[in-house]
């Protein structure tokens, strides 16, 4: 827990004391230090009065706090580190299996040309892959990568993404005339928490989803497969997307969860929150703010009910006026079943040498 330096009057203390009843001085030694390492606010509580520690005292104590402090920099460095090589392994594999999928598209039609992908890079491909898992697996897999991502959520480190929308789902709830007994039906993809709408629990209705659930109050289900709902009543008023469109590493995946959300929004009225890196919108040499809003836009999310730019990342919420586009060519209930030709195909935006790929 982060203790804060806040400058304390302290009590003046005159060299004989006349005529003021002498404060308790308590006097830290270096097994209370190392004690306080580990929990330094309670050391402060069992000091009778802190603010009546001596100067040497003081000093000892916050440096014990600071080098806990910099404890958790650095594990909240290492955990950051353990997200961005986990996002890197798996964009990197999803780039390996895109071009062995597409060798055997090439060659199933039989139009396996000079320029498609050759059997050295499907090799190539291959022994990457089985690298790439085992460092995978070496870091801890899937179910590291969501601990890593839970602390990160914790509230030590600025909270779980859900706080940014509270508001504006109070607003919705007003605007919608819901009363009380009709909560709102959230859907909560890529949960790592059962409980990020606890609180609101009286008028929200959360499901959460996750490919790997961390808690049992999470359905384990992929949420290209989950099923669209037949009837109105069924439909979502919210789609939660946070922290889970840039964890997929296959663009087309990517835009096909986007296009899927609309699937199971109330048209006309629901609400898709989407939290991305804020990297992604403001270093990329691809992508920013207006085409996101312009893909937004071809999905039938065609109003930014708000949006907003904090240190690490960038929250919106849309609103799917439009009744979601049908695929093409469905033959089944399900996303994965018709992947389409893309429609924003990767285009140079901000040719500067600083930006990310
Ligand atoms: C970085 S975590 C984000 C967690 C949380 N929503 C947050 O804001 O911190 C990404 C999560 O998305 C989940 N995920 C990715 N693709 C998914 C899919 N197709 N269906 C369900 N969950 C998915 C992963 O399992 C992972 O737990």
């Amino acid at each position: 827990m982060a203790v804060k330096r806040t400058k304390r009057k302290n009590t003046p203390v005159t060299a004989s004391g006349a005529g003021r009843q002498q404060p308790v001085i308590p006097t830290i030694t270096s097994a209370a230090a190392a004690a306080a390492a580990a929990d330094p606010l309670s050391l402060l509580k069992s000091l009778t009065r802190p603010d009546t520690l001596t100067t040497s005292a003081t000093s000892s104590l916050l440096a014990v706090t600071s080098s806990k402090a910099v404890a958790r920099k650095k594990s909240s460095l290492a955990t950051a580190q353990l997200i961005r090589r986990y996002h890197t392994l798996n964009k990197e594999l999803s780039k390996c299996l895109a071009r062995i999928d597409a060798k055997k598209k090439q060659s199933d039609s039989g139009l396996d040309t000079q320029k498609s992908v050759t059997s050295e890079q499907t090799a190539a491909d291959l022994a990457r892959i089985v690298e790439i898992r085992q460092e995978m697996d070496d870091l801890g897999g899937l179910d590291m990568y969501q601990k890593a991502s839970t602390l990160g959520q914790s509230k030590q480190r600025g909270g779980d993404s859900s706080k940014w929308l509270i508001p504006i789902l109070e607003d919705y709830h007003r605007q919608l005339g819901k009363k009380a007994g009709t909560p709102l039906r959230l859907l909560d993809i890529g949960a790592l928490s059962p409980h990020n709408y606890q609180k609101q629990s009286s008028w929200i209705h959360t499901t959460p989803i996750d490919l790997n659930p961390q808690d049992p109050l999470i359905t384990k289900m992929d949420f290209l497969e989950m099923p669209v709902p037949k009837d109105q009543e069924h439909l979502f008023n919210v789609v939660c997307l946070s922290l889970v469109v840039n964890f997929v590493g296959d663009p087309t995946q990517r835009g096909e969860i986007l296009r899927y959300s609309a699937r199971f929004l109330v048209p006309g009225t629901g609400i898709l929150y989407l939290v991305l890196p804020l990297p992604c919108i403001q270093n990329s040499r691809y992508f920013d703010h207006e085409l996101l809003l312009e893909m937004m836009t071809s999905l039938g999310y065609t109003t930014l009910v708000n949006h907003h730019f904090a240190k690490k990342l960038a929250y919106y919420a849309f609103r799917l006026d439009a009744a979601a586009p049908k695929e093409q060519k469905r033959h089944s209930s399900m996303a994965r079943t018709n992947i389409a030709a893309p429609m924003f195909p990767k285009k140079l935006r901000h040719d500067k040498p600083n930006r990310n790929k």
